[in-house]
Order: structure tokens, then sequence, then C-alpha cells
């Protein structure tokens, strides 16, 4: 286990319980019927290899900090994460909702942008030590509806150093492709405490 797996997190094993409870806390702006969808999905995912990581939106109690992140606290975006212990690889199951438009009735590029950024820094961050976001190339290859379930994925390829290169992919929960990203991460250089 890596120091970053020793972050406290919360972990839903009962994961259908979690989503119930989930459910009587949304806001109005999410339909009922997405939480069905993600119940549908979820087992999938996790005889993937996938577990349940934590649900941070609206989180209270010990990742308030990282839920202050705007993507996980974003009130028209709801994500559910899960990681796949083999590899590491970080899955946002993620429902968007109004509020992130961009061309009428799709998400704005830039909101796509943000949640494969967000899904793959995850991956990165539990992947090894803190590293930032220096580069990010993004093909978008459909249009993202409002008011839908998107599944994202990210992962670490290689690390040299202290640069990352990892990817991420954002799906329709039936596997057609709506983006797919590269980025390039940077550990920050230690700064020699003045004497
Ligand atoms: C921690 C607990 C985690 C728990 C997770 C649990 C569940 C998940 C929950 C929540 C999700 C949590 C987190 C996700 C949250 C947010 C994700 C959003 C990610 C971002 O939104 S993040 C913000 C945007 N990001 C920036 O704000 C960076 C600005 N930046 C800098 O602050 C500096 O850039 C810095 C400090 C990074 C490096 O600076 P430095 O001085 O230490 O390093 P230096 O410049 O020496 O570069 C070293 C080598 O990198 C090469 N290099 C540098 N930059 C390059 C570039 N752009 N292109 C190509 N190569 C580049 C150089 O060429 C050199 O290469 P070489 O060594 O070969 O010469």
């Amino acid at each position: 286990m890596s120091s970053v797996d020793a972050h406290p997190t919360i972990v839903y094993p009962h994961y259908v319980r979690a989503l119930d409870e989930e459910k009587a806390q949304l806001p109005s702006s999410f339909p009922r019927e997405y939480s069905e969808e993600f119940q549908h999905i979820l087992p999938k995912l996790l005889q993937r290899g996938f577990h349940i990581l934590t649900k941070l939106n609206n989180q209270k109690g010990n990742l308030s900090n990282i839920s202050k992140n705007f993507v996980l606290s974003h009130p028209h975006i709801h994500v559910v994460i899960l990681r796949r212990a083999l590899d590491g690889a970080v899955i946002y199951l993620a429902y968007v909702g109004s509020h992130v438009q961009g061309p009428s009735g799709f998400m704005h590029g830039g909101a796509t942008a943000a949640l494969l950024d967000d899904c793959v820094s995850s991956a990165v961050l539990l992947s090894g030590p803190f590293a930032m976001t220096v580069q990010m190339n993004v093909q978008y290859r459909k249009p993202v509806p409002l008011n839908s379930v998107v599944i994202v994925e990210g992962y670490v390829e290689q690390t040299n150093g202290r640069k990352t290169v990892a990817g991420g992919k954002m799906y329709h929960p039936d596997g057609a492709l709506y983006a797919e990203a590269t980025l390039l991460f940077v550990r920050p250089r230690l700064v020699e405490p003045k004497m």
C-alpha cells in the first residue's frame, strides 16, 4: 500500500445501499433514473476488478479539502470513483447534468477536459508522489449529451524521474468513445528551505 493509499478515504463496499442513501440527498437537478443506471453499470465494473474508492460530491468529513475540487463538488456533475487494484487505473462513473453546456444540448469541451484531467490526476496521485498536470492534449471524438451517464478512465503510462505520462478516455456506457487524452505530469522540484 502506498502512502497515497493510506490517505483517508471513504469506502463503500455496500454500494447499492450507498447509492440509495446518496439518492435521498441529491439535488433536484438529478433525475432519479440515473442512479438506476449507475446500479446497472457498477456490478460490471466490479467484475472487471474495480472497487469503489469513494464518492465525493457533497462529501462531509475527512475528505473535505479534496471535495472542494470543482469537478467533484460541481452541483451538476455527480461522480462515483472506482479504482482497479491490479494496475491503479481509476474510473469515474459520472452523471453529467444540464449546467455544463457548451454547444446546445452537449457538454462543454472544457468540462470534458476537466473531468478527464481530474480522473487521470487521481490515478497519478494514487500511484505515486504528488504531481501536477503541465500538458494535456484532448481528442474530442463525439459530442457528449447533457443529462447522461459517462465512464471516464484514467491510467498511468510511464514515469521517468519527475515526469509521468498518463492517459484518459471518456466513454458512453455502451463503449462508444467520446474523448481521449494524453497528459504530462511533473512532480514539483523540492524547494530547499532557506537557512
Ligand atoms: C493526495 C490524495 C489523493 C487521494 C485521491 C483520492 C481520490 C481521488 C480524489 C480526488 C481527486 C484529487 C485530485 C485531483 C484534483 C485535481 C486534478 C486537477 C489537476 C490540475 O488541474 S493541476 C493544476 C494545473 N497545473 C498547474 O498549475 C501546474 C503549473 N506548473 C508548475 O507549477 C510547474 O511547472 C511545476 C511545479 C509543475 C514544475 O516546475 P518545476 O520547477 O518543479 O519543474 P521544471 O520546470 O524544472 O520542469 C521539470 C521537467 O518537466 C518539464 N516540463 C515542465 N513543464 C512542462 C511542460 N508544460 N511541457 C513539457 N515539459 C515540461 C521540464 O522541461 C523539465 O524536464 P527536464 O528535467 O527533462 O528538463
